[in-house]
């Protein structure tokens, strides 16, 4: 089993843009989910995918959901720093699994500083008593040049943190030999190994070095790496396996460690960083542009191994990965939001048009009805001046007529009953609209009045009086024989015949 194979995830984004849908929990989250759409075009949110090769192990506890994103080579996984000892104790494991039924054995470096405390899982069940620990070796990528029980020695640091808590055996534990000074300390380390590499204990790269299965690495604060400082002569050693160093700008000065050919042969590195203080380090080994080749290369970025490459990350170690990715993800915000913007003026900027064309409508339409109106209202105030001139006609039609009739009616007066039947005739051709018929052929006269039948009675006839009014007429036809000189009385207007 491969490293990456080994390297199964507990959960795993898929490339970088997903790396933005992170869930919440996690430091990078940038709640994608906030991101606009954008003129119906939405970013794809894709969920977390569960990795094949989940271990339960992984997400004991208050461990969370770490961020794993591949450049080029380079595997890269961010933890919080409990899930980050639970995720490499598993790896380990793994690995350990992996070249104990392969080789038989599983050669491991160890560095110096915190990478000791993120290997406490180790120590642990399950992996206590699950991994082969007698099948193990294990060296020391540097070395301070102190006694092994000297509070600075690397040896001493493994030992109680972590090798003297499992069941390796003490002859597989490669210290250095604390008597010698830093230069036969670093001889003697070199020759020691040439025999493991003998022996087949350790095995041998194409190029014949030494080719560990997995070397476990810290990173400093200036981008060092085992005992390998930026700038320093030694970085370009390439013809020994161990070397050393009398003047480590980090105390103490002397130390053996191992040369850059020889680490970078490992068939796996896993690089452990954590804290803010590293970030600088970790931003330039995995994202500065390596094509600039004038610019001196930290110690860390010259970690390319033949084998696999894993990061292991704290959020501040790798704080500064994600500027770049964070500003290109706000100006995408930015640039979503600039355009919704623009979006919803052009939207209300139509709706606006909209409605000034309605209202443009309406006034049109307004305007139409206001004419039609005034027409409407100028067409009846002329008819209406028609019919004043045409009521002034009949109104004087009306008193020509009635004073004709005054002079019928009171000949009617005059003559009684044939007098009024006269009269009758004579104001049907004088107002022919009016009906006589039923007083023509009905009307009798009853205590001096017209009377006309209704129902099985009489009333009496109503006829225009001479004043205009209406009333009972002929209040002064009294009878067929009335004497035309007592109606003339009666009526109180003498009418000569
Ligand atoms: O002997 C040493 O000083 C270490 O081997 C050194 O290379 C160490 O690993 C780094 O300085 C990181 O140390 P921290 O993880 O403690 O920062």
């Amino acid at each position: 089993m491969s490293f990456s194979a080994a390297v199964s995830i507990s959960y795993t984004l898929q490339g970088w843009s997903n790396m933005l849908c992170a869930q919440k929990s996690n430091p990078f989250s940038l709640k994608s989910s906030l991101i606009p759409s954008q003129f119906g075009k939405k970013l794809i949110h894709k969920p977390l995918i569960r990795y094949k090769e989940f271990s339960p192990k992984r997400c004991n506890g208050k461990t969370k959901a770490s961020i794993l994103w591949e450049q080029g080579y380079k595997k890269v996984e961010v933890f919080s720093k409990e899930h980050l000892a639970v995720s490499l104790a598993y790896d380990v494991a793994q690995l350990s699994n992996k070249f104990i039924r392969e080789r038989g054995v599983f050669t491991v470096v160890l560095s110096g500083g915190s990478l000791i405390k993120y290997l406490r899982k180790l120590v642990e069940p399950p992996y206590v008593d699950s991994i082969e620990w007698s099948k193990w070796h294990v060296f020391l990528v540097d070395e301070r040049v102190v006694p092994k029980d000297h509070l600075e020695s690397n040896y001493k640091l493994a030992y109680d943190g972590f090798l003297s808590k499992v069941a390796i055996p003490n002859v597989n534990i490669h210290g250095i030999d604390d008597a010698l000074p830093a230069d036969g300390a670093a001889d003697v380390y070199e020759t020691s190994m040439r025999r493991l590499v003998k022996s087949n204990i350790i095995a041998t790269s194409k190029n014949g070095l030494p080719k560990f299965d997995l070397t476990l690495l810290g990173v400093g604060p200036d981008g060092h790496v085992a005992s390998l400082f930026p700038g320093h002569p030694i970085l370009k050693e390439n013809q020994k396996w161990v070397t050393f160093i009398k003047d480590s700008p980090k105390p103490p000065s002397d130390r053996i460690t191992f040369t850059l050919p020889v680490i970078n042969a490992s068939s796996n590195i896993a690089m452990v960083v954590t804290g803010e203080g590293k970030a600088n380090a970790v931003h330039s080994a995995l994202e500065n542009d390596h094509n600039h080749h004038n610019i001196a290369k930290l110690p860390v970025e010259l970690i390319s191994p033949e084998g696999d490459l894993k990061w292991y990350l704290d959020k501040g170690a790798a704080s500064k990965l994600f500027q770049k990715k964070v500003e290109e993800h706000r100006n995408i915000q930015e640039t979503n939001f600039v355009n919704s913007i623009i979006f919803e003026n052009t939207k209300l900027g139509g709706e606006l048009n909209e409605i000034r064309r309605r209202n443009e409508e309406m006034r049109v339409a307004h305007d139409e009805k206001e004419k039609e109106t005034n027409k409407y209202f100028a067409e009846w105030r002329e008819r209406g001046e028609v019919w004043e001139k045409e009521k002034e006609t009949l109104k004087s039609k009306v008193e020509e007529a009635e004073a004709r009739m005054k002079v019928v009616y009171d000949d009617a007066a005059l003559k009684g009953k044939e007098g009024f039947d006269n009269a009758i005739r004579q104001v049907s051709v004088l107002l022919p609209d009016w009906n006589f018929s039923e007083l023509d052929l009905a009307n009798t006269i009853e205590n001096g009045k017209v009377m006309r039948p209704v129902g099985n009675g009489h009333v009496p006839v109503e006829l225009k009086k001479m004043d205009g009014s209406r009333g009972e007429s002929t209040a002064n036809v009294q009878g067929e024989n009335t004497p035309v000189k007592d109606n003339k009385e009666n009526q109180g207007e003498g009418v000569a015949n």
